[in-house]
């Protein structure tokens, strides 16, 4: 069942393209979808089906062709790009596939310096950053370069930066895909958490089990357009529910 209130993203008949010389691909095709806080939604699919993008533009990162995207009740459409990065700055957490780390910085130091241009300043933010390391596991390697730490921790602080300034809005794509059972495991109890507890919007790419099992709802797109959405309970995928949307894909 639905939660009785607002959705937090709601997309209405967005469609995207892309040409390359004489050659346009689309990649959404209308795609109408609500996506509720309090939840973790997944989206799944095949590779290609347009997942990243449904994902970029729902955060505002990417503009849609066609259609409207309307979030926290904002028409992103009418926000010029300066208003764009104001409101994700305010807003949203992101945790990218490539991690998106500085190589010059320090753990502490990557999530600290989002956090200085949020929501904290001086101690608080060092604060802030040392719990969300914490909660990730990586309290021993804060004094760590990106080079010094392996692919499963660098993706364990994008993790913590974009957890730190508890965001309204977290968008993760395959946040779990360089990480060992247990800390997958932890990511992904983790996310949920951040959904049920602090009443957050969280909005995930993944083929990963561990998400899937810990999602409130999983949407499958194929070819640009959703072909199947259901809810589950968490941690209790019903048989020939959420899980089986995994087994068909690649
Ligand atoms: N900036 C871009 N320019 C041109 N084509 C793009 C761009 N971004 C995405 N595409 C194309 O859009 C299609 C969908 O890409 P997208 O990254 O959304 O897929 P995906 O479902 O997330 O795939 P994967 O699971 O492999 O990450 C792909 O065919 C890709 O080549």
């Amino acid at each position: 069942m639905r939660p009785a209130r607002a959705p937090s993203i709601a997309l209405s008949s967005v469609e995207r393209s892309f040409t390359s010389g004489a050659i346009t691909a689309r990649v959404l095709k209308g795609i109408t979808l609500e996506i509720w806080p309090g939840e973790m939604t997944l989206i799944v699919g095949p590779s290609g089906s347009g997942k990243s993008t449904l994902l970029a533009i729902a955060s505002g990162l990417m503009r849609p062709s066609a259609g409207r995207v309307v979030t926290l009740g904002v028409d992103l459409g009418c926000l010029d790009d300066r208003a764009m990065d104001r409101f994700r700055l305010e807003h949203c957490g992101f945790v990218f596939q490539g991690f998106n780390l500085f190589v010059a910085l320090t753990a502490l130091e990557q999530v600290v310096y989002p956090l200085q241009f949020s929501t904290r300043r001086g101690s608080a933010a060092d604060l802030g950053a040392r719990r969300a390391l914490e909660v990730v596991g990586l309290a021993d390697k804060t004094h760590l370069y990106p080079q010094e730490l392996s692919g499963g921790e660098k993706q364990r602080v994008a993790v913590a930066r974009a957890i730190a300034k508890d965001p309204g809005l977290l968008f993760a794509d395959e946040p779990t895909s360089a990480l060992d059972r247990e800390n997958g495991s932890r990511i992904a109890r983790m996310l949920h958490t951040l959904a049920h507890d602090r009443d957050a919007t969280v909005l995930c790419v993944s083929h990963d089990q561990r998400l899937i099992d810990h999602a409130d709802r999983v949407i499958r797109i194929e070819d640009g357009l959703i072909t199947a959405d259901e809810r589950h309970a968490p941690a209790a995928p019903l048989a020939g529910g959420p899980r089986s949307l995994l087994e068909t894909a690649p």
